[in-house]
């Protein structure tokens, strides 16, 4: 079985309240985009996983591939599976590569074995792993809230137009940006700024997460309103960062430009 587990932009990220378990209550629109890793799982005699493309920092048995094969494996009793990774999405990027992964595998393990598990459950399954795993299970636009692994569907959609993606390769820790945030309820509400023309989301729909990254790596300033300077009818940071993305009318290619980052094009979903 091969899938191409895809990444996400945050449009919107407010952290609004500690929570006694030390997580943050978070209201933000997660929004499926191309930039891809691929994921082959097939059954084996042994299980084995390799991983090639970008280095994954960490333990084999800390993958979020292999913790979602033993965790549906201890369920189901299943055979040994042979993953197969490659790496392309940015590892602390804010684009929830590796918990895309995690929920592809999933989704791919369920198909395989023809296990029938239900969405909900395979969500159920995904929140163990990580707060922005369950949405890859569905992979489609919503409004997330609590602490980002509850949602509602959302009125809201991009086709046609286009994203441009720049991550410059300054890893951030999530643990890292959440511990540099004083919560608070947003001045504006998500859900209904969502449904007004991009045009008008600029100065308004914010990443919590920009303030105090923006002072420690000003580069993440300079990269965004560059992508305004582009002509992006909005631009901001994804997640955690370092990414920066811009959404533009047209396809644009500004690969040239950046060329000492890592970028992406393509349009969106
Ligand atoms: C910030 C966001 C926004 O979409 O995305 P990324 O930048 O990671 O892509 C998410 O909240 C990240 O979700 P995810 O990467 O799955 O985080 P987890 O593994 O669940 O948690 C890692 C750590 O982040 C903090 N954390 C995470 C989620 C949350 N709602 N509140 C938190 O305080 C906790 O310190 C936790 O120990
Ligand atoms: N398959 C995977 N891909 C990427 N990172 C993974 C994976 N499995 C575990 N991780 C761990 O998750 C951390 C980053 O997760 P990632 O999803 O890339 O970032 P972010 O949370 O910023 O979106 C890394 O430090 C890495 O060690």
């Amino acid at each position: 079985m091969l899938v191409f587990p895809n990444a996400k932009i945050n449009i919107g990220l407010n952290i609004v309240k500690k929570r006694t378990d030390g997580y943050h209550n978070i209201t933000s629109c997660f929004y499926p985009v191309g930039w891809s890793d691929a994921l082959e799982i097939i059954p084996a005699d042994v299980f084995s996983f390799h991983s090639d493309g970008s280095f994954i920092p960490g333990k084999e048995s800390d993958n979020l591939c292999v913790k979602a094969y033993q965790m549906i494996a201890a369920d189901y009793s299943l055979p040994p599976v042979s993953i197969h990774l490659l790496k392309i999405i940015p590892i602390g990027a804010g684009l929830g590569g590796g918990s895309s992964d995690a929920a592809f595998s999933i989704k791919a393990i369920n198909q395989l074995f023809r296990l029938e598990i239900s969405l909900e459950k395979q969500q159920d399954y995904a929140r163990r792993l990580g707060s922005d795993c369950a949405f890859f299970i569905q992979n489609k636009p919503v409004f997330a809230f609590e602490k980002g692994d509850q949602f509602e569907p959302v009125d809201l959609s991009l086709k046609g137009k286009w994203i441009v993606m720049v991550n410059p390769g300054i890893h951030i820790s999530t643990i890292e940006a959440y511990s540099g945030i004083k919560p608070e309820e947003p001045e504006y509400d998500l859900k209904l700024i969502l449904k007004e023309p991009l045009a008008a989301w600029k100065n308004i729909v914010k990443n919590n997460f920009e303030v105090t990254l923006f002072i420690k790596y000003p580069l993440l300033e300079n990269i965004k309103q560059d992508l305004y300077d582009f002509g992006a009818v909005y631009a901001a940071m994804s997640g955690s960062g370092s990414t920066l993305y811009g959404i533009f009318e047209k396809e644009i290619d500004l690969s040239g430009h950046f060329e000492r980052f890592n970028v992406w094009h393509g349009a969106l979903m």
